[in-house]
């Protein structure tokens, strides 16, 4: 059941963290695909300002690859200043371009709790924030996530035998991810380079709960350049 008196997070208490540093391989284009345009804006661009126009997010901080850096500090300064991003250097990992932006903020006695959002993911709904926000107040850990819709199949052998996987329980995680201050240094503290696609894996790791809060599916993110079409159309609606 919903709370019905939901934990009031105070303003300014967050900081955002955009790890915006990959290689977008998957997306096949020779500029980091967060550059691609969105109805006149960047892809990083519309994922930032969702996260700004927040009034319980503080700080924004966005990690961004050594060779982005001129874009950043040239044709998109003024995007970046109009969301006073602060600008940090990701590193190989996505958890790299994460913890330079927790190293960022780890000092700063207004911030009590950490939103990490794909700058991938432009199109995050205003109520999905609100709600992840109030779970993580709650819980110390929430994260945005879509119920699997598709029947799910295990791959046997060399993909000429497959099996179903019951669904039921499972979901596609999405972000933000939010987490207390104090909860996140520790998983990060205690990271030893495990692979983790997601910073709710750390979390997990050090034994704290992660609450899933059901997440708009159309919180895509931009992976492949078919997603870029499918993101135009949803804001052309
Ligand atoms: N070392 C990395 C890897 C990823 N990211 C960021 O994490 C988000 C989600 O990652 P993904 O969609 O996988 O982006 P890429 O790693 O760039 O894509 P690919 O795996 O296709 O190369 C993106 O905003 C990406 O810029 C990052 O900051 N640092
Ligand atoms: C964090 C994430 O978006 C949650 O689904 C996902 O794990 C990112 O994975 P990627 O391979 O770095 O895109």
């Amino acid at each position: 059941m919903n709370d019905p008196h939901p934990t009031e997070l105070a303003a300014g208490c967050i900081a955002a963290i955009l790890p915006a540093a990959g290689s977008g391989q998957r997306f096949g284009s020779d500029r980091n695909k967060l550059f691609a345009m969105l109805r006149g804006k960047p892809i990083w661009f519309h994922a930032a300002s969702r996260l700004a126009a927040r009034p319980e997010v503080g700080r924004m901080v966005m990690s961004i690859s050594e060779q982005d850096e001129a874009d950043f500090r040239g044709p998109f300064a003024e995007l970046v200043t109009e969301l006073r991003i602060e600008l940090v250097r990701g590193g190989d990992q996505r958890s790299d371009s994460v913890r330079a932006g927790l190293d960022a903020v780890a000092n700063d006695k207004s911030i009590e709790f950490i939103a990490i959002h794909d700058a991938a993911r432009p199109l995050v709904r205003d109520a999905d924030l609100a709600a992840v926000f109030t779970k993580a107040a709650e819980t110390g850990a929430a994260i945005l996530a879509a119920p699997v819709t598709a029947t799910l199949k295990r791959k046997l052998d060399d993909g000429n035998a497959s099996r179903t996987v019951d669904r039921s329980e499972l979901y596609s995680a999405l972000t933000p991810q939010v987490f207390r201050l104090d909860v996140l240094r520790r998983a990060y503290d205690r990271d030893r380079g495990r692979p983790a696609t997601d910073d709710a894996q750390l979390v997990e790791r050090i034994g704290h709960p992660v609450a899933l809060v059901h997440g708009s599916a159309d919180n895509l993110k931009i992976t492949h350049p078919e997603d870029l079409r499918i993101a135009e159309a949803i804001l052309a609606r």
